[in-house]
């Protein structure tokens, strides 16, 4: 068996715009829904949501029939964590908070094997298809992408040197906790937040490292996209469904939740 294309990694590569969704309500059949829509990509979220690693094993399995990428974003960046998603299956992964070079180095070598790294090996495990896939631990590597997140004004500060360490393949900015972290709480939409994500999209294009962003706003997602985005958010499942659900409601006279 050969190792798996990761999709994603190649479309970033390319300079390929990607639409993404943003998958909260755990289990398998809302991502494998989700994965039958249209949407370039993907994102499994364990930071905030009630899915936890295990869960992602039939998550996984639920999108790879359909034509979709998935990325999976650990709880942390940490090591174990890491570890326990790439040998899962997930290929892409989204590690949240980072604030330094460091911690984004620490994070490529936790992606990586020995002697480049220090991820764990193991022969038997859903990454390498139980072993089926041979070559797995000599080329894992090409086809693993890791993305980083960038969501505080303090990473925003050293924001090339993140983007540039050997092994970031591209740089996420989160506007809900740069909000927070600007001083404004909840108001993603601020004027200060939306010129600290233009600029930093504007910045990231210069250093010629792929930049991706989540916003409900489909007009910010379009100027977003204009300013050069290549993957780009656009929805959460749990936004999609009670917002539909209100507005269901609201159409039958209940009062407004
Ligand atoms: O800061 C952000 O924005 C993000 O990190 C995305 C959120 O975590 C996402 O869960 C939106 O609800």
């Amino acid at each position: 068996m050969t190792l798996m294309i990761n999709t994603f990694k190649r479309a970033l590569k390319a300079g390929h715009s990607q639409i993404g969704i943003w998958n909260t309500i755990a289990g398998p059949v809302v991502p494998e829904l989700l994965a039958g829509t249209g949407f370039d990509w993907i994102l499994l979220d364990t930071e905030h949501s009630v899915t936890d690693l295990p869960d992602l094993v039939p998550m996984l399995q639920a999108v790879a029939a359909y034509p979709i990428a998935p990325v999976v974003r650990p709880q942390a960046n940490d090591t174990v964590l890491i570890k326990r998603a790439l040998d899962l299956g997930a290929q892409t992964l989204l590690l949240p908070y980072i604030q330094t070079p460091a911690e984004a180095e620490a994070a490529v070598r936790a992606m990586r094997y020995a002697p480049r790294g220090i991820r764990g090996v193991s022969g038997l495990t859903r990454a390498s298809r139980f072993g089926a896939i041979k070559d797995y631990v000599n080329r894992a590597e090409d086809e693993l992408c890791l993305i980083v997140q960038v969501e505080t004004g303090e990473a925003l500060s050293r924001l090339e040197e993140i983007a540039t360490v050997d092994g970031v393949d591209a740089v996420f900015i989160g506007p809900s906790d740069l909000a927070a972290s600007l001083g404004h709480p909840g108001n993603a939409g601020h004027p200060d937040v939306v010129s600290k994500v233009e600029e930093a999209i504007l910045r990231l294009k210069a250093v010629g490292v792929p930049s991706g962003i989540l916003t409900l706003d489909q007009a910010f997602a379009r100027r977003c996209l204009e300013l050069g985005t290549t993957f780009t958010a656009v929805g959460v499942d749990m936004a999609l469904l009670r917002n539909a659900a209100l507005a269901l409601a609201k159409g039958f006279g209940r009062p407004h939740g």
